[in-house]
């Protein structure tokens, strides 16, 4: 019979046997289990902490399993795993006794292997309990070091290296592997922020206001998603770069816009919210599905001024005339280096040919969507990626061989005072690194018509 700890782990190991061989999206794989488990509130934050922290941490519980297993390549993916989750717990989770820890992976062993594998996984275990775990400063390459240290690919670390240098790139890499505070947008059109932050408080919610946007808060303390006000929508869970996005469209009431890679919608609505729904929105998206989503969330906000549909927003221009727009939102597919803390498996699964194909398809939106934005319109390019090539280097290009377009550069004056002196700041845009804000990372930038008329060529 288990008991109730080991069906958790258990459920934790199958869960990151999924992700972590088959490639699942960790949030959805996690969300599908725990519908079905049938287990506590508390046992549920557990488990989910569980995966996500061996995730974020797989390449180092790796280096330390291979250190201690003679054979690590012969072993099974179970046991591989098992080994993950247990040394996570023991390494990173002051909470659970390592006895306790090795007892359960013990048992968990017996159940789904034989003795054999009960005593490697015994012997492994109570070895590091008894001697500590080795000391990765003795890893000599300094790319190498940091990768395990911090867990992120070789690839990906050198990448970084050479376009950021290597301050940025530890602190980045560090932060990646820290908690990420939570963040909310409140609905104005429902409830006044200093209102929220009072009934939160009321109830020992801690918030604080944001620096990026006047509907953002920052949770300190306090479940906010446990409480009546998430049920009635009066807020949105939403990062803060996300945030900053539509806070740099320079919005006006009664616009035409244009969002033209919008689902889920976190985007959307904020710019529905700042216009206080009043004007025309388009949010459209490849995935029929996913299009769905944007509409849902905007009847849940109860706002009324988005059409959404099905579209590639490369072949837009079958659908709206030439200068239809005063604003074009492109948040574009992107790699998702930005937001690793949040998605832990997008830096084991993501390959730097990706960034290449990823870069020509923006290129390619970009060129599609511009001559839809009216000639005094203002277009605005986002990622939630750090990586140059899909950023600053696409921008760049693109405005080479688009020479009637330049950055418009009072965005950079309505920076908000935080980020006036980033050290992401270049001609081409900004790009905010997970250690600026502790938020995600991401890159924005504006782009406009540019008169040419007085330019010989
Ligand atoms: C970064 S996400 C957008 C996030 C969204 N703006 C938000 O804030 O919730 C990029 C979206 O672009 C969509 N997409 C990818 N290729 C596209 C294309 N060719 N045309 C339109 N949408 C596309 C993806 O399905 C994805 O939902």
């Amino acid at each position: 019979m288990k008991n109730e700890n080991q069906r958790l782990r258990d459920i934790a190991l199958d869960i990151l046997l999924t992700i972590g061989e088959s490639g699942g999206f960790s949030h959805l794989v996690i969300d599908q289990k725990l519908k079905k488990s049938q287990l506590e509130l508390r046992d549920k934050a557990l488990l989910t902490e569980l995966v996500y922290g061996t995730m974020q941490h797989k390449l180092t519980l790796q280096y330390y399993t291979n250190y201690f297993v003679k054979k690590p390549e012969k072993m099974k993916n179970w046991v591989k795993w098992l080994f993950y989750l247990s040394i996570y717990q023991m390494e990173y989770l002051e909470k659970i006794p390592d006895h306790a820890i090795i007892h359960e992976s013990v048992e968990i062993a017996k159940n789904r292997g034989h003795k054999g594998i009960a005593n490697l996984v015994n012997g492994v275990l109570r070895t590091i309990q008894r001697n500590g775990l080795p000391d990765l400063n003795n890893i000599t390459d300094l790319i190498e070091r940091l990768s395990i240290q911090t867990s992120h690919p070789y690839w990906l670390v050198k990448r970084w290296f050479l376009q950021f240098g290597e301050e940025i790139t530890r602190e980045m890499c560090e932060t990646n592997t820290a908690h990420k505070q939570m963040s909310i947008r409140v609905q104005p059109l429902k409830i006044r922020r200093d209102e929220l932050m009072k009934q939160l408080e009321n109830d020992g919610i801690h918030t604080k206001t944001s620096p990026i946007s006047d509907q953002g808060m920052i949770i300190e303390e306090g479940n906010v998603l446990n409480h009546e006000t998430f049920q009635q929508h009066f807020f949105t869970v939403q990062d803060e770069s996300s945030m900053l996005v539509a806070e740099l469209m320079d919005i006006k009431q009664g616009m035409t816009i244009l969002d033209s890679c919008s689902a889920p919608g976190g985007k959307t609505t904020h710019i529905a919210e700042k216009m206080q729904d009043n004007g025309e929105i388009y949010a459209y998206d490849l995935h029929e599905k996913k299009a769905k989503l944007v509409a849902k969330k905007a009847k849940e906000l109860d706002l009324t001024c988005i059409q959404v549909g099905q579209k590639d927003a490369r072949k837009l221009q079958e659908t709206h005339s030439k200068e239809t727009f005063d604003r074009i939102l492109v948040d574009a597919p992107c790699s998702g280096l930005g937001v690793l803390r949040s998605k832990p498996d997008i830096r084991y699964n993501k390959k730097e040919e990706d960034i290449h194909q990823l870069a020509r398809i923006q290129k390619d939106i970009l060129t599609h969507v511009l001559p839809l934005l009216k000639k005094d319109g203002k277009l605005v390019y986002s990622t939630c990626t750090v990586d140059k090539e899909e950023n600053e280097q696409m921008i760049q290009s693109f405005l080479d061989e688009n020479p009637e377009y330049k950055i418009d550069s009072s965005f950079f004056e309505e920076l908000p005072e935080v980020l006036k002196s980033a050290k992401g700041r270049t001609q081409f845009g900004i790009q905010i690194f997970p250690q600026d804000l502790d938020s995600d990372g991401f890159f924005i930038t504006r782009i406009m018509y540019q008169d040419n008329s007085n330019v010989s060529r």
